[in-house]
């Protein structure tokens, strides 16, 4: 039973004075029930939409929507509560502690305070669980967030651009969090976010969208598969001399303006080893955009 389906479903927001604006159009999305689920897509192609209409927070104009095998909206009670989700920064009282915080969730849910325990080591945030949320980094705020949506040990989490407004600390260990949530088997994780690095790093499987609609979908590596053999972009101190040992080596290396692009490389780790055995470390290494994100561009730009 997949945690999501959506059928022909459009959504188009009123806007005074201006036509409607078309956020959803004739939407299809089958999210398979287990792992992480990636949802990318640039902004404003209809993720947060999509995640509210599954949410009930709106209502579609036309098409069919379930929720673990359930209607949306006229189900919705039956599930709502094996659903978790982060949308926004979540509201938490700034002077208690995260626990506290979660304790009062807890209450309310009707939960034991063992489960605050439980989502607490969970998101890693223990030793600092008695300090106040406003002295949280927003990577704890963030994590504190997923804690609170972990308590009712949801079926599906639902993730709206986690790592947004992070530093890179934070991303990191929000990441770690996302994978280790996908794999522990009993959650399926929808992890929305618009950037393509993001979803490869975590996601199992992807759905892209542009324009409201579900362009690709699939298992990451098939539907990003285009990004493997890639180009990727390399700097280092003496440019000559790393295009000497590469080009030894079998790689077509072109130089540009202030680095080096080498193409059809099968893995990445293979330009560093070679540069490295040779006395060259890298200052920086990029795999280059691929067509995937090219065709993400074309398809999302505005018609003229
Ligand atoms: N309340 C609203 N009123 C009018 N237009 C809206 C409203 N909410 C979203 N939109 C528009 O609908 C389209 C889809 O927005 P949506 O927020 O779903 O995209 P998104 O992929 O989540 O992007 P983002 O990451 O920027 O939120 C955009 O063109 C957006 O401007």
């Amino acid at each position: 039973m997949p945690a999501v389906e959506m059928h022909a479903v459009s959504k188009s927001y009123a806007r005074r004075g201006r036509p409607p604006q078309r956020a959803l159009d004739s939407l299809d999305l089958v999210v398979e029930s287990g792992g992480v689920h990636g949802f990318l897509g640039p902004n404003g192609s209809g993720k947060t939409t999509t995640i509210r209409v599954l949410l009930g927070l709106i209502r579609p104009d036309a098409g069919d929507v379930r929720l673990l095998d359930r209607p949306v909206p006229d189900g919705l009670p039956q599930v709502i509560g094996s659903v978790g989700a982060l949308v926004e920064t979540p509201l938490f009282f700034p002077g208690f502690s995260g626990r506290r915080n979660l304790r009062l969730l807890a209450e309310t849910a009707g939960l034991p305070r063992t489960r605050v325990e439980e989502v607490l080591e969970t998101v890693e945030l223990r030793d600092r669980a008695d300090d106040r949320f406003k002295g949280y980094s927003l990577g704890m705020k963030q994590r504190l967030g997923i804690a609170a949506a972990l308590l009712k040990s949801p079926r599906l989490l639902i993730l709206d651009e986690p790592s947004n407004g992070l530093d890179p600390a934070g991303i990191r260990d929000v990441r770690e969090l996302i994978r280790r949530l996908g794999h522990d088997g009993s959650t399926t994780v929808l992890l929305s976010s618009h950037l393509l690095a993001e979803i490869e790093q975590v996601a199992d499987r992807v759905s892209i969208m542009a324009r409201g609609r579900c362009i690709a979908s699939g298992p990451v590596h098939e539907v990003l598969a285009g990004r493997s053999s890639g180009d990727v972009r390399v700097r280092v101190p003496d440019r000559a001399a790393a295009t000497a040992v590469l080009t030894a080596a079998g790689f077509s290396v072109t130089p540009t303006e202030d680095a080096l692009l080498v193409s059809a490389v099968p893995a990445p780790g293979e330009v560093t080893r070679v540069l490295a055995q040779h006395g060259h470390y890298l200052e920086e290494l990029t795999p280059v955009a691929a067509d995937l994100e090219s065709a993400f561009l074309a398809l999302t730009a505005e018609p003229a």
